[in-house]
C-alpha cells in the first residue's frame, strides 16, 4: 500500500503506523467521531485526514482519523474487525512542538550552544536522494494526567505519502506543522520558537550535586529541541556572574524573550537581583518572564512554580519544570523588598521571591550546611539536635497585616528641602551631592551599559543609606537628572528634589514603608510583639524546598506574607510535630494556639535583641541585625503552564 501513514507513538516512542491512501481528494472537515474517506480537508483552522496503521501481527490495517483543531489534535480510531472505537485527544497544551521533514533517523538531542536549525523551524534536511518520498510530521506531546499526577511522553509521527514528488508532501507536513503553532498561539502560548528572540538559560555547573551540565544535557536540551526553542546557553563560572550578566547586558529585552535559570535558588536569587539594579528594571520585569529548573538542593521556588500550576513535580522535576518552562505563559509573581541594616558586606537592600528566616529553621538550614556531604539527612539530623539543645532569641517583631490600611505616604524629602531652604548651612552636609547624568544625545547604548555597571550600586547605597535615616520613606533618590538641567537655577530646592525623585522612582524600586532607622507606630497598623522566640519565619511562596510545604495557604502573586512566629515556651513534642508536618504543610495550628501564630502581612520588621544569631533571607545567610521586609505584588512574571 502506497498511502499516507502514521507512526503513532502512544507512550514512551511505542510505535504503530498509520497510512492513509494514495491519493487525497479535498473535503469538508469531519467531526471529530465521524469518519470520512477523504485524507486532507483543511479549513483555516482544522485539518484533517485518514491514516492507516499496519498491524502486522494481526495482519490488518487499522484505520485513524486524525483531526487538527484548535483543542489539539483528534484521533479517531477503528478497526474492521469489531467496530470497535477509539477515541483520543492529544489537547494542543500538551503539545510542545512538532517538526517535518524526511524520517529521522535517530532521536534529535539539543547540544550545549546556541540552537539553530538550519532549515527553519521544525523543518530537518532534505531526505538522501534515494529514500523515500514521504515526509514525516513529528508531533511531541506531554499528555497531562492525573492521579497520580504526571506528564506521559507521547510522539505521533504521521507519514505523508499521497504523492511521488518529496515536496508535495513536504508541503503538506509544512501545513500541518505550522497549523499546530498557529493553534498553540491562538491558545496564550508564546512559544518560544514564535517570539524571533531567544531564551537564556543562565546554568550553574556547581549547583545541587554538580550534574547541572549532564542533566542539562540528558533532560533539558531535547525538550528544547522538540519544542523549537532558540536558546542562549550562558554558564555561570563563578558567583555573581548570572547577577552581572543580566545587570549589564545591554540588549537583554531586544534578544531574550525570557530567562531560565537551570540551577537552584542561589541563582535566581542572583538573577532577580540582577535585574533589579537594571535602569529598565521595571520593563525588564515586565517583558522578561522567568523559569526555573531545579538542578539545586533546596529548589523552593520550582516546587513552588509547579504546585501553583497543578503540575507534576517528583519524580522527574527537571522534565516537569522544562515543560512548564517551554509552554510560553507566565503568571506574575510577588517579590519582597527587603532592607537591612548597614554595615555588612551584604548589600543593603535586596529583593527576595522565597522567604526571610530568624531561628530554628534558620539555624538548622546554615548549621547543618557542615554535614552537606550526607545529602538531605542533614537537615533531619540538626533538627533533632537543636530540638534536643532548643535556643530561644529576644526582640521584636513588628507587622502590619493585609488587611491594615497601608499608612500614608508622608513628603519626607519635602519636608527635608523646606528645611534646607530655611537653613541651608546647618543642613548643607545632611544633603547629598547633586551629579549631573550626561546629556541625553550623549546617552549612546555603550555609555548607557556603563552608568549601569559602574555607578547603580553608588547611587543605591548613597540615596538609601541618607534617607532611610532622615525620612519616613526609604528609596527617594536624589540626583539631577536631564530634565532638571536647563530650567536649574530657576528650581527651588524643594521642586530639584521633587523632580529628580520623580525621575528616579522610576528608576530605582522604592519602599513604601518607613525606613529601617525610622521607630514604627502602631498608629500606622503595625503590630508589635515583643519577647523570646523560638523562630520567626517567612515566606511568600508554598515550598521554602521541594518538602518544606510551609506556606500552604500562599499563591505567587496574592501579595502576602506570612509570617510564622513560635513563641518560647512551646513543648519539645509540639516543635517536634511541627517539624514532622512540615512536608505535608499540616504543620500550622488549625485554631488560635498560644505559642504558633501565623499572620498574613504585607511587611514585617525584626529587630533582633543582641548579636548572635543567625538570618537568612531565601536560604542565604545575611547579616544579624535589624530588618524589614515589604511585599511588592505581582512585580515579575513566571513561566507556568496556565496563566498568560
Ligand atoms: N560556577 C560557579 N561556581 C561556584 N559557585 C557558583 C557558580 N555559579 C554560581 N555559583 C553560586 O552558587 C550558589 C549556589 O547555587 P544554587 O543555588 O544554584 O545551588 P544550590 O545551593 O545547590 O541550590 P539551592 O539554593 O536550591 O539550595 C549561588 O549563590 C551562586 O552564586
Amino acid at each position: 500500500m502506497t498511502a499516507n501513514e502514521a507512526i503513532s507513538e502512544e507512550t514512551m516512542l511505542r510505535k504503530q503506523s498509520i497510512t492513509p491512501p494514495e491519493t487525497s481528494t479535498p473535503s469538508p472537515s469531519p467531526s471529530p467521531s465521524t469518519p470520512t474517506p477523504t485524507t486532507i480537508s483543511a479549513s483555516d483552522s482544522e485539518l484533517s485526514e485518514i491514516f492507516f496503521v499496519e498491524n502486522s501481527r494481526r495482519k490488518q490495517s487499522i484505520k485513524i482519523q486524525v483531526k487538527l483543531c484548535p483543542e489539539g489534535v483528534y484521533l479517531r480510531r477503528e478497526t474492521d474487525e469489531d467496530d470497535h472505537i477509539n477515541e483520543q485527544l492529544i489537547r494542543i497544551d500538551d503539545i510542545i512542538g512538532s517538526r517535518y521533514g524526511p524520517r529521522l533517523k535517530k532521536r534529535a538531542r539539543g547540544g550545549l550552544n546556541s540552537c539553530k536549525n538550519p532549515n527553519g523551524p521544525g523543518q530537518e534536511a532534505a531526505p538522501e536522494p534515494d529514500s523515500d518520498n514521504s515526509a514525516y510530521l513529528y508531533i511531541y506531546a506531554y499528555l497531562k494526567k492525573e492521579k497520580p499526577l504526571r506528564r506521559v511522553q507521547t510522539l505521533r509521527i504521521l507519514r505523508f505519502r499521497s504523492s511521488n514528488d518529496y515536496g508535495v508532501n513536504l508541503k503538506t507536513a509544512e501545513t500541518w506543522h505550522r497549523t499546530i503553532r498557529q493553534h498553540k498561539r491562538s491558545n496564550g502560548s508564546s512559544s518560544p520558537a514564535d517570539t524571533g528572540k531567544q531564551l537564556l538559560i543562565l546554568l550553574n555547573p556547581k549547583s545541587g550535586s554538580g550534574k547541572g551540565r549532564e542533566l542539562f544535557q540528558k533532560q533539558v536540551a531535547p525538550l528544547l529541541t522538540e519544542a523549537e526553542a532558540q536558546y542562549d546557553l550562558q554558564i555561570t563560572t563563578h558567583p555573581q556572574y548570572a547577577k552581572e550578566f543580566v545587570r549589564t547586558r545591554k540588549d537583554l529585552l531586544e534578544r531574550y524573550s525570557g530567562i531560565v535559570v537551570a540551577s537552584g535558588d542561589g541563582l535566581f536569587y542572583e538573577v532577580l537581583n540582577g535585574l533589579m539594579e537594571r535602569m529598565d528594571w521595571r520593563r525588564a520585569c515586565r517583558e522578561l518572564p522567568l523559569g526555573i529548573i531545579p538542578c539545586g538542593s533546596g529548589n523552593g521556588l520550582a516546587r513552588s512554580v509547579a504546585h501553583h500550576c497543578n503540575e507534576p513535580y517528583e519524580p522527574k522535576p527537571i522534565l516537569n519544570a522544562t515543560l512548564t518552562c517551554i509552554a510560553g505563559k507566565s503568571t506574575p509573581m510577588d517579590v519582597v523588598r527587603i532592607e537591612l541594616a548597614p554595615g555588612g558586606d551584604k548589600h543593603y537592600v535586596m529583593y527576595s521571591f522565597l522567604s526571610v528566616g530568624w531561628g530554628l529553621i534558620a539555624d538548622i538550614d546554615i548549621e547543618s550546611e557542615r554535614l552537606r556531604s550526607i545529602g538531605a539527612q542533614r537537615f533531619t539530623l540538626w533538627a533533632i539536635k537543636r530540638l534536643i539543645t532548643l535556643r530561644t532569641y529576644k526582640g521584636k517583631v513588628y507587622y502590619l497585616r493585609a488587611t491594615a490600611t497601608p499608612p500614608k505616604k508622608s513628603e519626607p524629602v519635602v519636608e527635608m528641602a523646606r528645611e534646607a531652604e530655611e537653613n541651608p548651612q546647618a543642613n548643607r552636609s545632611s544633603l547629598p551631592e547633586f551629579q549631573d547624568l550626561p546629556e541625553e544625545d550623549e546617552l549612546d547604548a555603550d555609555h548607557f551599559a556603563d552608568a549601569i555597571s559602574l555607578d547603580r550600586s553608588v547611587y543605591r547605597q548613597h540615596a538609601d543609606s541618607w534617607h532611610s535615616a532622615m525620612s519616613r520613606r526609604t528609596a527617594y533618590y536624589s540626583l539631577g537628572g536631564p530634565s532638571l538641567r536647563s530650567n536649574r537655577s530657576r528650581m527651588s530646592i524643594t521642586q530639584r528634589i521633587e523632580a529628580a525623585n520623580a525621575e528616579f522612582a522610576e528608576t530605582i524600586p522604592s519602599g513604601t514603608i518607613p525606613g529601617l532607622q525610622v521607630p514604627l507606630s502602631p498608629g500606622d497598623g503595625w503590630v508589635c510583639e515583643e519577647g523570646d522566640f523560638v523562630m520567626v519565619h517567612a515566606a511568600y511562596t508554598t515550598h521554602l524546598s521541594s518538602d518544606v510545604f510551609f506556606a500552604p495557604a500562599s499563591r505567587l502573586d496574592d501579595g502576602l506574607i506570612y509570617l510564622v512566629i513560635i513563641r518560647s515556651g512551646v513543648s519539645r513534642h509540639q516543635l517536634a510535630n511541627f517539624m514532622l508536618s512540615l512536608n505535608t504543610g499540616t504543620h500550622l495550628p488549625v485554631g488560635e494556639d498560644p505559642f504558633v501564630k501565623v499572620v498574613a502581612c504585607r511587611a514585617f520588621r525584626i529587630e533582633p535583641t543582641g548579636s548572635d544569631g543567625i538570618l537568612v533571607v531565601d536560604g542565604e545567610k545575611v547579616d544579624y541585625g535589624p530588618i524589614q521586609a515589604e511585599v511588592m505584588p505581582g512585580l515579575i512574571n513566571v513561566m507556568t503552564t496556565s496563566g498568560q
